[in-house]
């Protein structure tokens, strides 16, 4: 038997065996004895974050129906309630935020229950329909394992909580059509209406080798008809899961809502297969039910990715509080399954994200939405400071286990720059070729994060920049190599080019570290990437940030900004009595 930890989450308080939620443990009411208990958990469980949103206990997978309702956001998700591991008995929590940083957790919203969910609430979205009636659409497992695509509405629509939820009474409303198998319809996406009021909405699904996106029409939301055509399919794909199809503008940051049709609108189509969220941006041809996107998958890793590390089954909503579109995604771990086991938990959710259309039309940028820099304390910087070649300073002041940095680095003499033909090479494996310690000419310099003093253990971010005939390429690489001296971890190394002329702008990058989490940002949002870390030694207090440049030249970084960052407020949810009133209703 595995004693895991004792959990202590808002007020409530038990112990892990397991995994498994064993015994209430009401004697540790005083302030002392919660904040020890604190440091205790972290000590207990150094890989639980600070920030992020996680469950106390079990797996969680993707994010599901995110959306702004009546000053609410809702944040519903995949969850096992039984297990640290994925199963059958997939549940729809729920939480709720009124800034994306603070959650608060409700009851479950969708349980299996009927027939035709009865294995599982799989994957789905919400919409809100016209006159603020929101509902959700999602995938129930039947009891033949078959997928089916079900309707739910809030039984009360008036309660900004949105806490139950009432199942129609005639689900399903779609099942696999002929020529999908019945394991190939998931994942509803939010629907949009069309100028004429016809209601849409996309499946996942994978047909004649082909992954694709199912298109269904309705005119009152309850009775569906599949389109002729899949709105997008492609052969370079696998199964589509969680599809999203949504408007970006083509002049502004702003978000629009999805059913948004006009000329100041591209449309961007995702999908999650293989590991990997992958887009493409083009025009939707309403009248003619066509999606066409300036390119094509190509199944190369010239695709564009919204994270060139870890970051699936995303779910993006529009957020007219604030006129934005968040994306959101779920963060699955790097350690072993039995490591899970221990742990009594797995998976995380991606720090929302605003995201928008560049202005190059090309891709899009992300951003972390920004009550996130709500939670930053104790600044420190470093302004104009020149990195000489092999050179490393470490960034001290600040929690470096749970920080946000802000860097600049200015190259001078960019022509010495090497030469590279980009279009011909992978950019994780260049980066995998030439991690961290390969010294090269402009690069490697960037952050060396969650490191030991020694720097036994570091996880480095960093940038290299090439010549590549007449334009400069900027490479961005995530190496967890030496993240650890854990053996048995996925320390894959990640990369991706960012679409930016080191010409005329400064090479940025933004990283949010959280424990077990490493979120970056380079180009100001251009490329992404996340990764999960498990260092043994560099944990809570013992862990360091550095800045580093191993290249043969020297670079200056212009600005630095870090700040360690507070812990978020991140309350269970599941059972009515862990959520606490104050919180829940305060506004
Ligand atoms: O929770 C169900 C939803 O999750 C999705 C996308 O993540 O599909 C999951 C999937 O199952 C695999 O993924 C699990 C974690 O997501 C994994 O632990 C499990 O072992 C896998 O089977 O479901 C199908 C069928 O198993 C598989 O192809 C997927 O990857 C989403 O599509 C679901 O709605």
């Amino acid at each position: 038997m595995d004693i895991s930890l004792f959990l202590f989450v808002g007020f409530s308080c038990f112990l892990l065996i397991n995994g498994n939620k064993v015994e209430d443990c009401d004697y540790l009411t005083d302030k002392t004895s919660l904040q020890s208990f604190h440091v205790l958990l972290q000590a207990e469980q150094p890989y639980r974050t600070a920030y992020h949103f996680q469950s106390p206990q079990n797996w969680l997978n993707d994010p599901n129906g995110p959306m702004y309702y009546k000053g609410v956001y809702h944040l519903f998700y995949q969850y096992n309630p039984n297990s640290a591991w994925f199963g059958d008995g997939m549940v729809w929590a729920h939480s709720a935020s009124y800034d994306l940083i603070n959650w608060f957790g409700l009851d479950h919203a969708l349980v299996p229950s009927e027939p035709f969910d009865a294995i599982s609430c799989w994957s789905g979205s919400a919409t809100i329909l016209p006159g603020d009636k929101p509902v959700i659409l999602y995938t129930g497992i039947d009891a033949n394992y078959n997928q089916v695509q079900n309707l739910a509405n809030p039984k009360n629509e008036s309660d900004p909580l949105l806490v139950e939820w009432v199942k129609y009474s005639r689900n399903p409303l779609m099942t696999p059509p002929d020529g999908v198998k019945g394991d190939n319809l998931r994942d509803p996406t939010t629907a949009w209406q069309g100028p004429d009021g016809t209601w849409k909405v996309v499946i996942g699904s994978y047909s004649n080798n082909q992954g694709m996106a199912i298109l269904y029409q309705s005119q009152d939301f309850v009775h569906w008809t599949m389109h002729r055509d899949p709105l997008y399919s492609s052969s370079k794909t696998e199964m589509w899961e969680c599809p999203d199809f949504f408007p970006v503008s083509i002049n502004s940051t702003n978000g629009v809502d999805t059913s948004v049709e006009n000329p100041s609108v591209r449309h961007v189509m995702k999908a999650s297969f293989n590991s990997h969220d992958y887009y493409i941006v083009g025009t939707y041809v309403t009248e003619q039910e066509r999606f066409l996107p300036d390119a094509d998958f190509t199944g190369t890793s010239s695709d564009l990715r919204f994270d060139y590390g870890k970051f699936y089954a995303s779910k993006s909503f529009f957020d007219g509080k604030k006129n934005r579109r968040i994306l959101c995604a779920w963060v699955n771990e790097s350690d072993s399954m039995e490591d899970d086991l221990k742990k009594g938990w797995s998976g995380l959710q991606s720090i929302p994200r605003k995201i928008w259309l560049d202005r190059n039309g090309k891709q899009l940028v992300q951003w972390p939405v920004e009550e996130l820099n709500s939670l930053r304390d104790n600044e420190v910087y470093v302004y104009g400071k020149q990195l000489e070649s092999g050179s490393v300073f470490e960034v001290s002041g600040i929690t470096a286990s749970q920080a946000d940095i802000e860097i600049m680095f200015e190259l001078p003499k960019l022509e010495e720059a090497e030469f590279i033909d980009t279009s011909l090479v992978d950019p994780q494996l260049i980066c995998d070729k030439q991690d961290a310690s390969v010294t090269g000419k402009f690069g490697p310099f960037g952050l060396l994060a969650l490191a030991t003093k020694d720097l036994t253990e570091q996880t480095a971010i960093f940038f290299r920049v090439f010549r590549d005939h007449k334009d400069y390429k900027v490479l961005m690489c995530s190496d967890q190599k030496r993240s650890s001296l854990r053996n048995e971890l996925d320390k894959t190394t990640y990369g991706a080019f960012i679409d930016i002329d080191p010409q005329r702008e400064m090479v940025s990058l933004r990283t949010l570290i959280d424990h077990s989490i490493i979120e970056s940002f380079g180009g100001k949002g251009r490329s992404v990437i996340t990764t999960r870390v498990y260092p043994k030694l560099a944990i809570n207090d013992e862990a360091h940030l550095f800045a580093f440049n191993n290249g043969s030249l020297s670079v200056r970084v212009s600005r630095l900004n870090a700040w360690s960052m507070n812990k978020a407020q991140i309350t269970a949810g599941g059972e009515p009595e862990t959520i606490s009133e104050d919180f829940s209703r305060k506004k």
